[in-house]
C-alpha cells in the first residue's frame, strides 16, 4: 500500500482564494492590507522566499513593500528601520527575513518588531501567548501545518506525534501546537538517543531537521502521518526534504512532498496573519 500524498499547493491555494475573497470585502475606508518585506545581504534561497511572498501578496491583494538592503548593511540600520515600520500606520505586518548577516543580532532584530505587526510570529510576546494559549501570531510553518492536517481530515486529539527537531521556528512552536490539538507530543533532537524507535512509535512524525532524506522507513510506523519540513538541496541540486520520499511513501498511510507540501503552507499562513494583523488594526 501506498500513501495518500498531501498536497500543500493546493490546500494553499484554497487558503489564498478564502483570503482573497475576505480581502476583497474589507478593503475600504481602512485603505490596502500591507506588509513590508525586509531582506539583508544575497542569500539566494532567501531570494527566491521572498519573490514567492511578493507574488502570494498580489494574489490575495495585499500590498507589499520591499527593502532589500546590501549585505553591508548595520545592524543600527536594520532597526532603525524597523522602528520606521513600527511606527507607519500604513503597514501592518513586517517580516524580516532570516537568517541575517552574522554582524546582525536575529533574537534583538525580532524583539524591536511591534508584536501586533509580528506576522511571523516571532516575538517573545506572540510566543508567549501561544504557549500559554491566549490569542496573538503563531508562526507560519506550524500553523501551517496544523491547517494541512485540519483540511486533510486527520485526526489530531489523542495522537502519539513525535517531532524530530527543537528550533524556535519549528520544533517548539509545532510541539505547542499538537498540544493545542490534544495531541501527546515528543520533541526530539540531536542528543536523543535511539532515535529512529522513538520515531517508529509516532502516529503522526513531524520532521524538521535540515538534512536531506534524514528519515528512512526504518524511522516510520505503519499508516503513520509522516510530515516533511525540511527545504534542502540533494546531491543532483535538486530540491528535496529531510524525509527519503520514495523510501516512506510505502510504509506512511499520509505523507507531504517536497517541494509542494509545508512550503506553500507557510505563505499561505504568512497572508493569513497578514489579513489578521489588518483587521485588528
Ligand atoms: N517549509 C518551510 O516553510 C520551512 C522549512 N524550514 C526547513 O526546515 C528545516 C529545519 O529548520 P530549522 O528548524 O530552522 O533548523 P535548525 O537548524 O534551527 O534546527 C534543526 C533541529 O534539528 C535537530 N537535529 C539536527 N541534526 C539532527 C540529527 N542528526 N538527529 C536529530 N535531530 C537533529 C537539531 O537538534 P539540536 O537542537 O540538538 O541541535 C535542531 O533542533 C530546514 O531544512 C529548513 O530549511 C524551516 C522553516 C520553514
Ligand atoms: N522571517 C522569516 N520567516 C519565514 O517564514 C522564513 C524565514 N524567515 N527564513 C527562511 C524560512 C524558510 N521558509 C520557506 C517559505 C516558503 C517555502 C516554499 O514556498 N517552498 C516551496 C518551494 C520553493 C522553491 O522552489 O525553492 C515548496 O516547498 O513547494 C519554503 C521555505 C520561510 N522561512
Ligand atoms: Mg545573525
Amino acid at each position: 500500500m501506498s500513501a495518500e500524498i498531501i498536497n500543500g499547493k493546493q490546500i494553499a491555494e484554497d487558503i489564498k482564494n478564502e483570503l482573497k475573497d475576505k480581502v476583497e470585502h474589507l478593503v475600504s475606508a481602512k485603505g490596502q492590507p500591507t506588509l513590508a518585506v525586509v531582506l539583508v545581504g544575497e542569500d539566494q534561497a532567501s531570494k527566491v522566499y521572498v519573490r514567492n511572498k511578493k507574488l502570494a501578496c498580489e494574489y490575495v491583494g495585499i500590498r507589499s513593500l520591499s527593502y532589500e538592503l546590501p549585505e553591508a548593511t548595520t545592524q543600527e540600520e536594520v532597526l532603525a528601520l524597523v522602528h520606521e515600520l513600527n511606527e507607519r500606520d500604513d503597514v501592518h505586518g513586517i517580516l524580516v527575513q532570516l537568517p541575517l548577516p552574522a554582524h546582525i543580532d536575529d533574537d534583538l532584530v525580532i524583539m524591536t518588531i511591534d508584536p501586533r505587526k509580528d506576522v511571523d510570529g516571532f516575538h517573545p510576546i506572540n510566543v508567549g501567548n501561544l504557549s500559554i494559549g491566549h490569542d496573538g501570531f503563531v508562526s507560519c510553518t506550524p500553523a501551517g501545518i496544523i491547517e494541512l492536517m485540519k483540511r486533510s481530515q486527520i485526526e489530531m486529539s489523542g495522537k502519539n506525534c513525535v517531532i524530530i527537531g527543537r528550533s524556535n521556528i519549528v520544533g517548539k512552536p509545532i510541539a505547542m501546537l499538537m498540544l493545542r490539538e490534544h495531541a501527546t507530543v515528543t520533541v526530539t533532537h540531536s542528543r536523543t538517543k535511539n532515535l529512529s524507535q522513538v520515531c517508529k512509535q509516532a502516529d503522526i512524525l513531524i520532521v524538521a531537521i535540515g538534512r536531506a532524506k534524514f528519515v528512512t522507513k526504518e524511522f516510520v510506523k505503519e499508516g503513520a502521518v509522516v510530515i516533511d519540513v525540511g527545504i534542502n538541496r540533494d546531491e543532483n541540486g535538486k530540491l528535496c526534504g529531510d524525509v527519503d520520499f520514495e523510501d516512506c511513501v510505502e510504509v506512511a498511510g499520509a505523507i507531504t512532498p517536497v517541494p509542494k507540501g509545508v512550503g506553500p503552507m507557510t505563505i499561505a499562513m504568512l497572508m493569513s496573519n497578514c489579513v489578521k494583523a489588518y483587521e485588528k488594526k
